[in-house]
């Protein structure tokens, strides 16, 4: 077998007792190249660079056939059989099958991308590239729309080896490459210094990363490396920061983002070096948020580097990040943070949070010691191009620069074999474009349907229903990306719409290589046949049949009997199952969704592109909607030549934010060495004691010093009931053990601290309550006491509680306990609390507001909000079993 990409002869292919091989199409192969021993059949492949193999299916016989083909039509040497004819799925429903058309586990690599680039995508570090290589259209093998690299025909050779580097273009990132300004940057982390770098796009940040982590893991330093979103995570290899800090959106209050973090408290704790990319899209506040983190979290952190011994080691919690070292990475000229809307708000803008920049956060002066600009762009070569992009970086934008814009109308020419990649603001954009790349792929298609019920779990038939439910589905993009239906054919690139692991996030790209299916003598057949692929590094090997088997259980008895395989970006293999969703819709209703969590991505919008580099792309800057988002999108990519934009467009696209400006000017009146300013304050400590307790939020008071013990024990206390309630697995999802029914079936008082932290660490992780929304939310059902109903309120069971946590209505949430209200009552500030909360906060505080802080005019008289209470009883009535 030949590997075209690096010329490297692989000497054979093992094949099972009933495999055949059928050479038909083969022109070049000599007689002598081909040996069959026994079982073992090695094709020696030194005799032609374009040689390609591809499994076919066997269907109706349980024979694999391996073929050889090219594209030069000549009479087989060997042709022993021809292969089964394919049954070709009919059914367009086929996400759930009927038994007949059940394929053979060799399916896997059948009909997919051609064998030899599966293998090839199987074992190899590969950087797929953003766009896609050419041949799309051409039927029989030339639908191979990964790596192209069937072709025999010289003329096409240069095309597709080239494609191929474009498509698995690896970088080598050494020090020695470093420039000036690069190496500078670096030996100030080395030299345990709090950096800021920035520059335009294309100044090397990212590729400065990755030998910084290199760097530092050879001085035995622990480094984390994040990045504000999964996709710039993913560009350098590491994890979003989210994830490391265990803070899941981040949109949380203060205390419930802390609890949330000692999920993650051996991060927090043993972390040396904290690297953040794309800093530009890190929100003022949770900067701030992160920094307090950092210090609680780290009261008894690990001696940072540089420090021989522990005792010699300062305070942390009078350093910046707990003594953390921040390394942050960014050009504000580009993505700013995504405003974060509350989950599940319904759509209601008010409830929408004011975004701010990092550079706004109270900490941000004392936390950087150092700002360092990198000025040389490395990816555009072309001088003329740079300096456009850096004019319209800064908004510096004249009528020469439109025209020159303008003049970029003409269709790219496919060069190099790669498709351009498609960029559009807009989400309905981009799907068009998908679907029309997947008819182009000539194999089998694979649809899958999302399974929507109502609140009642009830399975509905009436397609007006269903179609109802699917369009409730489709406005609720925030809450639910997953569509209600979409096909999938291999070979086709696609992103996640969630994150499923650490590494694999809403974003991730990757390509379909195959599906597996339910039955378990396909699955067995499939293991086999991967155990045989000895070309694949054997643990790799061993991860996949693991994989293999556990979704060959998973599928057995689900509804969906086909589920995709993906290679990943980073080299990962999953079999990708179906996650559920769920989303309000009218009267406080919720309807639920279980589908697979992928969408087509050979077009993507400009959200996901930040951070990437392209050699080309057709971009429409129509309906540009942010500040920098233009800038973000041309600066992709490396020469003028490489850029088609579609569509007309005018000075309003290239808008940029005053305050960023500011920033940058700001800082060129001023010193790169910062002085440094103090930290801003944490609570009290005995305040705080009391605020975790109680469930307020946390304020900004003064440390005193004296209190250190009593931090150290609130922080053991969260720590053990984080522990015992609740478990983070891996892929940052919850499973609350701890579920909201422990306190109340059989437990109104909620007075008992152990029972109140509990429920602050079960609202906190399951939702990102704001205060400030409960609040206004809890406001809409004041003083609407209609109907009369004391009994205390049955929440549902445990098991019940894990699947649908993220699903409570932040206004049934006691502002106080984040708790769901048993009792809720109308206090004279007009707001709704948890009846047993509100009178502990009384006792404690006297008669002020727990959420205006104001006393009250009127005495504390608590009136009972019957009305809501009705309405959360019926909604925890209304909570359906949990999905088979
Ligand atoms: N020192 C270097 N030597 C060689 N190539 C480099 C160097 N630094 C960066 N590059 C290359 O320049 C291109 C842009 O680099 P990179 O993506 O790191 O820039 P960036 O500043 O992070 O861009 P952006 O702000 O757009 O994310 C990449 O192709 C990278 O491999």
């Amino acid at each position: 077998m030949y590997n075209s990409r690096n010329n490297k002869e692989i000497d054979y292919i093992n094949l099972s007792n009933n495999v055949e091989i059928d050479l038909d199409g083969v022109n070049t192969l000599p007689k002598s190249n081909v040996n069959s021993i026994n079982n073992h059949t090695t094709i020696n492949s030194s005799f032609t660079p374009s040689t390609n193999i591809t499994l076919n299916n066997l269907s109706t016989t349980t024979t694999a056939t391996t073929s050889i083909t090219s594209t030069t039509a000549t009479k087989p040497i060997v042709n022993h059989l021809k292969p089964p004819k394919r049954t070709i799925n009919n059914n367009k429903n086929d996400c759930f099958l009927s038994k007949k058309n059940k394929k053979s586990a060799i399916d896997l690599f059948d009909d997919v991308i051609p064998f030899e680039d599966a293998i090839e995508l199987l074992k190899s570090n590969f950087e797929l590239k953003y766009g896609i290589p050419p041949n799309n259209n051409n039927n029989n093998n030339n639908n191979n729309n990964n790596n192209n690299n069937n072709n025999n025909n010289n003329n096409n050779n240069n095309n597709n080896i080239n494609s191929k580097q474009q498509l698995f273009e690896t970088v080598e990132y050494k020090r020695e490459s470093l420039n000036k300004e690069q190496l500078d940057i670096l030996d100030n982390v080395l030299n345990g210094n709090n950096i800021f770098f920035t520059g335009p796009g294309g100044t090397g940040k990212s590729y400065l990363l990755h030998v910084m982590i290199k760097e530092l893991s050879k001085k035995g330093i622990r480094s984390f490396m994040t990045a504000t979103t999964g996709i710039a995570a993913l560009n350098i290899g590491g994890t979003t920061i989210h994830s490391f800090a265990g803070i899941r959106t981040g949109n949380q209050p203060f205390k419930p983002l802390l609890e949330a973090a000692y999920s993650k408290k051996n991060n927090w704790k043993s972390c040396e070096v904290l690297i953040i990319d794309e800093v530009s899209m890190l929100d003022g506040e949770l900067f701030d948020n992160l920094e307090r983190i950092a210090r609680l979290i780290r009261l008894k952190a690990n001696v940072k580097h540089g420090y021989k011994k522990k005792a010699d080691y300062p305070d942390p919690s009078k350093l910046p990040w707990g003594g953390i070292q921040i390394v942050l990475s960014g050009d504000f000229y580009q993505l700013p943070p995504v405003p974060s809307p509350i989950p599940d708000a319904r759509d209601d803008f008010s409830l929408v949070k004011k975004r701010t920049h990092c550079f706004d956060a109270e900490s941000w002066d004392s936390s950087i010691d150092i700002i360092v600009p990198l000025t040389q762009i490395f990816r555009q070569k072309d001088q003329y191009f740079s300096e456009m992009l850096s004019r319209i970086r800064v908004g510096n934008i004249d009528d020469k620069i439109l025209n020159e814009l303008r003049k970029c109308d003409k269709p790219l020419v496919n060069e190099n074999g790669i498709q351009p990649t498609i960029l559009y603001t807009t989400n309905n954009k981009v799907e068009e474009m998908n679907q029309k790349y997947l008819e182009d792929i000539k194999r089998e298609q694979f649809e899958f349907i999302a399974l929507d019920r109502n609140a009642n779990q009830e399975n509905i038939q009436d397609q007006k229903k269903i179609n109802h439910l699917q369009s409730i589905f489709e406005n609720s993009r925030k809450s639910c990306l997953a569509t209600s239906r979409f096909n999938l054919k291999s070979g086709a690139q696609v992103m996640l719409v969630r994150n499923i692991s650490s590494t694999l996030v809403n974003g991730s790209r990757g390509v379909v290589i195959g599906f597996i299916n339910q039955s378990p003598e396909e699955q067995t057949k499939l293991i086999q046949f991967i155990q045989d692929q000895t070309i694949i590094e054997a643990r790799q090997r061993e991860k996949m049949i693991e994989q293999f088997r556990l979704s060959a259980l998973y599928i057995r008895g689900q509804r969906h009997r086909y589920l995709p395989i993906v290679k990943f970006m980073n080299n990962e293999i999953e079999v990708i199952k179906p996650e559920n969703y769920s989303v309000f819709y009218d009267n406080n209703e919720r309807i639920y969704r279980v589908q697979i969590p992928l969408k087509l991505a050979w077009a993507v919008t400009f959200h996901k592109i930040q951070g990437v580099t392209l050699d080309c792309a057709q971009i429409s800057l129509n309906k540009v909607f942010e500040h920098g988002q233009s800038y973000v999108a041309l600066s992709r990519i490396k020469s003028l030549e490489g850029l088609q934009i579609i569509g007309d467009f005018s000075y309003s696209c290239f808008k940029i934010d005053k305050k960023v400006s500011d920033f940058y000017q700001n800082l060129n009146n001023s010193s790169k060495l910062k002085s440094k300013k103090s930290l801003p304050l944490i609570e009290d400590a005995q305040v705080l004691i009391e605020n975790l307790k109680n469930g307020n939020p946390i304020h900004s008071t003064n440390i005193n010093n004296n209190d250190s013990n009593n931090f150290n024990e609130i922080i053991k206390d969260n720590n053990n009931i984080i522990k015992d309630n609740i478990q983070y697995n891996d892929n940052n999802k919850i499973n609350s053990n701890n579920s909201i029914n422990n306190n109340n079936n059989n437990n109104n008082n909620n007075n008992n601290n152990n029972n109140n932290n509990n429920n602050n660490n079960n609202n906190n992780n399951n939702k990102n309550n704001n205060n400030k929304n409960n609040n206004n939310n809890n406001n809409n059902y004041n003083n609407n006491n209609s109907s009369n109903n004391n009994t205390p309120i049955q929440l549902p069971q445990k098991q019940e509680q894990q699947l649908f946590d993220s699903t409570i209505p932040i206004y049934f949430l006691c502002p106080i306990s984040q708790n769901i209200m048993e009792h809720p009552y109308v206090a004279p500030d007009g707001y709704t609390y948890e009846r047993s909360s509100i009178l502990e906060w009384f006792d404690k505080r006297g008669s002020i507001s727990f959420i205006t802080k104001k006393p009250f005019s009127t005495s504390a008289i608590l009136i009972p909000n019957r009305n809501l209470k009705a309405q959360i009883q019926d909604w925890v009535n209304r909570q359906p079993p949990q999905i088979k």
